[in-house]
């Protein structure tokens, strides 16, 4: 509640807005016609998250902890198919990953270290104006000194934490961002229909801000199509079976790791007309969507059920203000008269599902611009 309500999100909103602005600008000073989207939308969301959760200003070299993050992404990709086989120990080690992990956690942990320590000094020195300045690490830090939680809360908690919000916040918003703008680039008439939206939004007012964000209806309606086709943490978190169970017949004893798979739910045709095709129409009114399909996509809308994304608060604009930004300011074209329709769309597995081919595209300035 201390760092991921919305409350503590609203007072981000600069932040975040300033960020966009510099990457539509940049999209602007691209000399070449073709741009790779994929890396501008990568490079994206990290660096505001390390400036709404660490208070650091990133500027242009991309600082340690973020470029940590992409090598554990890379090696993660391997560890999958290792633990598809968990009893055969010398895959890790054959595959090299488990060294890797071990120096990556290194190096990771003294980052981490540096980050709490930088903080904990800091505010030795300085006394913060209020509590809406406070960081993520100073507000943790406040809570390890006044023992508010009835637990005691470590300086391996505090990293943990940290290291938590930027795995679990990163890559997930910039794959939702990339497969919402493929999706739409591949059926052009909902391009136009949610550009118009964002269009007529904002047009008046000259720009984009999160200003107008409760009129993007039918843009929140393509996230949670995207979502549904596209979740980006496609076996949620692992979890453990509490006691022995018996499902469909199979004994299931306790301490076994569990894994749903939500991106086959999400694709069940038991539950969705016509599953396999993107339509954000499905989700304007919710009185078509049945209560089955409510409990089967919780986790995919984010919104639903006993269990849901904590940075909820911290994902909504982090996700829809890029894309509103991209959509207003841009028409988009394949390069090489592509076909959009035939837009590739294989997917690669790491940490999240994303697209296995970068998203090159030629960024046209609108005619509002
Ligand atoms: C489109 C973007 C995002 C999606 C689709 C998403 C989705 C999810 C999902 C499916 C889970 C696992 C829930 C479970 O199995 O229990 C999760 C956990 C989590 N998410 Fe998000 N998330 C997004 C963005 C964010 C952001 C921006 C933050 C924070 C700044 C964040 C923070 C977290 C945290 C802290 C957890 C719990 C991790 C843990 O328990 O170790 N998420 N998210």
């Amino acid at each position: 509640m201390e760092i991921l309500s919305a409350k503590r999100v609203q007072t981000f909103r600069s932040i975040r807005e300033e960020e966009v602005s510099d990457l539509i600008e940049s999209i602007f000073r691209e000399a070449k016609p073709t741009i790779n989207l994929s890396k501008k939308i990568s490079s994206l969301t990290l660096p505001p998250l390390e400036e709404q959760l660490l208070a650091r200003k990133v500027g242009t070299k991309k600082p340690l902890i973020i470029l940590t993050m992409h090598e554990v992404a890379n090696v993660a990709t391997g560890v999958t198919v290792a633990e598809q086989y968990p009893s055969f120990k010398w895959l890790q080690k054959i595959c090299g990953i488990e060294s890797k992990l071990l120096q990556l956690h290194k190096k990771f942990d003294e980052i981490l270290e540096s980050i709490v320590n930088e903080h904990k000094q800091r505010k030795m020195r300085t006394i913060p104006e209020s509590d809406t300045k406070e960081d993520l690490v100073d507000v943790l830090l406040r809570i390890q000194k006044h023992g508010d939680l009835g637990i005691p809360l470590t300086d391996n908690n505090i990293k943990a934490v940290i290291s938590d919000m930027f795995s679990a916040g990163g890559a997930t918003s910039s794959t939702t961002i990339e497969w919402a703008m493929s999706e739409m680039l591949k059926n052009e008439r909902l391009m136009k229909i949610a550009q118009s939206e964002v269009r007529e939004a904002f047009t008046r007012k000259g720009n984009v801000d999160e200003s107008g964000h409760h009129e993007l209806k039918y843009l929140k309606s393509v996230i949670k199509e995207t979502l549904r086709l596209h979740p980006p943490v496609p076996l949620l978190l692992p979890r453990e079976c509490r006691e022995q169970c018996e499902i469909n017949g199979f004994q299931i004893p306790a301490k076994t790791s569990v894994l749903v798979n939500v991106w086959s739910i999400g694709r069940d045709p038991k539950y969705w007309t016509d599953a396999e095709k993107f339509q954000p129409e499905r989700f304007m009114d919710s009185s078509m969507i049945s209560r089955g399909q409510i409990s089967s996509i919780y986790h995919l809308v984010l919104e639903e059920g006993c269990v849901m994304c904590p940075g909820i608060a911290f994902a909504q604009p982090n996700v829809e203000l890029p894309l509103a930004h991209l959509l207003y300011h841009f028409d988009w074209e394949l390069p090489n008269e592509m076909r959009k329709e035939g837009l590739d769309m294989t997917e690669v597995l790491g940490m999240t599902i994303r697209r296995k081919h970068d998203l090159h595209l030629i960024p046209i300035p609108s005619p509002a611009e």
